[in-house]
C-alpha cells in the first residue's frame, strides 16, 4: 500500500505552517513533505514532526527569491555560489527533520544552451556528492511548462539520461505524476521504465491539480501499479485541495495510518 505524505505547503493551509503537522497527523497521515521550511527555525520544524509522530519525506533546497520567480539555480552558471550556500542552509533542516531526500531545483534556463546543460550536470554532481556524506539522496524533478514556463528541466527523458549517465548512487528522479501526464502522457509505461531510478513520487489530479480522485487519470490503478512495481518510497500529495483539506480526503481513507 502506498505511503502517502501530506504536502504542508499546499494542504491544511487554513492553519499556520507549524500547526499543519498536527492537522496532518489528525487526518491520518504518518508522513509529510513541504516545499521550503526556511522561514521557520529548523528546531521548530523538527519538533512539529516529532511531537506528531511524523516522518519527513522530502523538502526542496533553497530556490532563491521564489516570489520574484526564481526556481533554483542548478542550471545557472552565474549562481553556483548561491547554490553551494543553499546546501549549507538546508543541512540543519535535514538534520532536524531526519529527511532522507532533498529536491534540487534546476532554475529558469534554456536547455538548448550548452552552458546551462554543463552547469546542470556540475551542480547535480556537486549537490549529490555534498549530501552523500550525510546519507541523503538528491532528487531532480521534471516540471511542465504550463506551470513553470522556461523551467530548465521539463523532460523526463532528459532527467533519466542524466541520472543513468552520471551513475551517482544517491541521485534519483522525483516522479511527479501530474507533471509527467502534462508533459508526455503514457504515465504507467514511464513509471515502469523509470522505477529503478525513482526516489520520490508525487500526485495530483490533471489538469486541475486537486485531490487525486477524478479528472484525467485513474489513481487507484496507479497506486496498485506502484505496489506491483515494488515502490517502497513516499507518495507526496502535492495538490491544492478544492476546499477545506479534510473535506477532500475521502480518497485517502483506505490508506490512513499506513507506515512504511
Ligand atoms: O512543482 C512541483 O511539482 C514541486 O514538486 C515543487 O517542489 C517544485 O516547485
Ligand atoms: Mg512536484
Amino acid at each position: 500500500m502506498p505511503h502517502f505524505a501530506a504536502n504542508l505547503s499546499m494542504m491544511f493551509t487554513d492553519v499556520p505552517f507549524l500547526d499543519r503537522f498536527e492537522a496532518a497527523a489528525k487526518a491520518g497521515f504518518t508522513a509529510v513533505e513541504f516545499l521550503f521550511p526556511y522561514d521557520h527555525p529548523a528546531e521548530a520544524v523538527g519538533d512539529g514532526l516529532k511531537r506528531n509522530g511524523l516522518t519527513q519525506a522530502l523538502f526542496n533546497l533553497p530556490p532563491g527569491n521564489w516570489d520574484a520567480g526564481e526556481k533554483g539555480f542548478a542550471a545557472l552558471p552565474e549562481r553556483f555560489d548561491d547554490l553551494k550556500r543553499g546546501l549549507e542552509t538546508a543541512l540543519p533542516y535535514a538534520q532536524a527533520t531526519g529527511v532522507k531526500r532533498l529536491h534540487l531545483m534546476a532554475g529558469i534556463a534554456n536547455r538548448s544552451e550548452p552552458k546551462a546543460v554543463e552547469q546542470f550536470y556540475k551542480s547535480v554532481t556537486w549537490a549529490a556528492e555534498f549530501f552523500a556524506a550525510y546519507g541523503l539522496d538528491v532528487v531532480i524533478e521534471p516540471i511542465n511548462a504550463r506551470n513553470v514556463p522556461g523551467y530548465f528541466l521539463n523532460d523526463f527523458g532528459f532527467a533519466r539520461d542524466l541520472i543513468t549517465e552520471l551513475k551517482i548512487p544517491n541521485l534519483k528522479l522525483q516522479f511527479d505524476i501530474y507533471h509527467c501526464q502534462i508533459i508526455h502522457g503514457d504515465v504507467t509505461m514511464r513509471l515502469r521504465e523509470m522505477m529503478p531510478i525513482t526516489g520520490h513520487v508525487q500526485i495530483a489530479s490533471i489538469p486541475s491539480r486537486n485531490e487525486p480522485d477524478g479528472e484525467e487519470l485513474n489513481y487507484p490503478f496507479l497506486f496498485t501499479e506502484l505496489d506491483r512495481l515494488g515502490y517502497g518510497g513516499f507518495v507526496g500529495c502535492e495538490y491544492n485541495p478544492r476546499g477545506k483539506t479534510t473535506d477532500g480526503l475521502a480518497w485517502f481513507k483506505p490508506y490512513a495510518g499506513v507506515k512504511p
